[in-house]
């Protein structure tokens, strides 16, 4: 068994770090504007992450940065609401990032609109926040790379962060979540990724992800191909170069989910690396989904679950497959489906 595997998380909880967003969802044919109507989601990569942690009973805190007005006292009471731990919250600065997202679209999309420039989060620097005293009590450290995606700052308070989880030897994950609209400071992923990959004890993502930001090469035929059982062999051998690249990893989980233009048709499999071998979720249809966003954030929340309660890899990756195949059908950032109900949606 791995390092990984072994351990005691619970005694301490789940730190998720990153940045808060909300997400404002306008209708497609701008209806929105006749009727002064203009969704919003709480939402944020990671807080997706200590929300799917929380609403599981997995002892979930969220280290953000929000401006100290009225509308972060409104978002810390929606957030005690769902029991996630504010209290390492830093506060400091002016806003609170938003993005835009056309109702039903996911994030690779163009109507995907950043609005978080100058945010609290944005405006974080070295030296400013006492690791020591967020990470105090803590036995997982889960970020994701669209912190290190926004500035050369934001990147150094990443690492600052990961080197102190560190030396306290907590147990790191990373989402190697590609955002093409971020990156615009002058580096590419493969410039900033392979330095925090190797504080990371499990590393998730898909094999095209861990090409750009790894720089672990796919086989173009591969790619090509469609074919599962070449994807799977694929994620095998991806996973084995980066944990020989990346030695402190010692998991690897890809997704695969794969959708036609218009959102229908949705096929979803991943693959967990641990233990030396491949470990393979049941393949999940649907013809027509709700919201895509967040879909991976709840699959890496499910792989936390399943180590944190010293699951078998096998049940590790089902139950992390199941639970981002049914988020797929929230309409929110966030799941809100129980562990019950995860876990009789799985499919071997
Ligand atoms: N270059 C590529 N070629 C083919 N398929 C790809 C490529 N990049 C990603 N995919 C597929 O698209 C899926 C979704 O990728 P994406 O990068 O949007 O994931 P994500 O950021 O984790 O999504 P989420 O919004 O749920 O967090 C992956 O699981 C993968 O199967
Ligand atoms: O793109 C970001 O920075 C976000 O955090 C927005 C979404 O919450 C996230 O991408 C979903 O995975």
């Amino acid at each position: 068994m791995s390092e990984i595997s072994n351990k005691d998380y619970s005694s301490g909880s789940v730190l998720n770090f990153g940045e808060l967003l909300l997400r404002l969802t306008p209708d497609a044919d701008g209806d929105w504007l006749q009727e002064n109507s203009l969704p919003v989601f709480v939402g944020g990569a990671e807080l997706n992450v200590a929300t799917a942690l929380s609403l599981w009973d997995v002892p979930s805190r969220y280290f953000t940065a929000l401006p100290k007005n009225g509308m972060s006292t409104q978002l810390i009471s929606f957030l005690d609401e769902k029991n996630i731990d504010t209290s390492s919250i830093f506060y400091h600065g002016k806003r609170v990032g938003l993005y835009f997202l056309t109702k039903g679209q996911d994030l690779k999309h163009d109507a995907l609109i950043y609005d978080r420039a100058n945010s609290a989060f944005a405006e974080l620097t070295t030296g400013l926040v006492d690791w020591d005293k967020v990470l105090d009590g803590v036995t997982w450290f889960h970020f994701s790379a669209i912190c290190p995606a926004i500035s050369q700052q934001a990147a150094d308070v990443c690492r600052e962060a990961l080197e102190a989880a560190s030396r306290k030897g907590i147990t790191i994950s990373v989402d190697l979540n590609y955002r093409a609209k971020l990156w615009q400071y002058g580096k590419q992923p493969i410039d900033v990724m392979p330095e925090l990959a190797q504080y990371c004890d499990l590393i998730m993502g898909n094999i095209w992800a861990a090409e750009r930001m790894l720089g672990v090469k796919v086989d173009e035929l591969v790619t090509e191909s469609g074919q599962k059982s070449l994807y799977v062999k694929e994620a095998q051998k991806s996973s084995e170069e980066i944990i020989k690249q990346f030695p402190k990893c010692k998991a690897v989980a890809n997704t695969f989910r794969f959708t036609t233009e218009d959102n229908t048709n949705i096929e979803y499999y991943t693959v967990l690396y641990a233990d030396g071998k491949p470990h393979v979720s049941g393949e999940y249809f649907a013809e027509t989904i709700i919201d895509k966003v967040g879909s991976g954030d709840c699959y890496m929340a499910g792989l936390i679950y399943g180590y944190y309660n010293n699951y078998e890899p096998q049940e590790t990756v089902d139950f992390a497959t199941a639970a981002a195949f049914t988020k797929l059908f929230v309409n929110s950032d966030a799941t809100n489906r129980s562990v019950d109900f995860i876990q009789q949606a799985i499919i071997k």
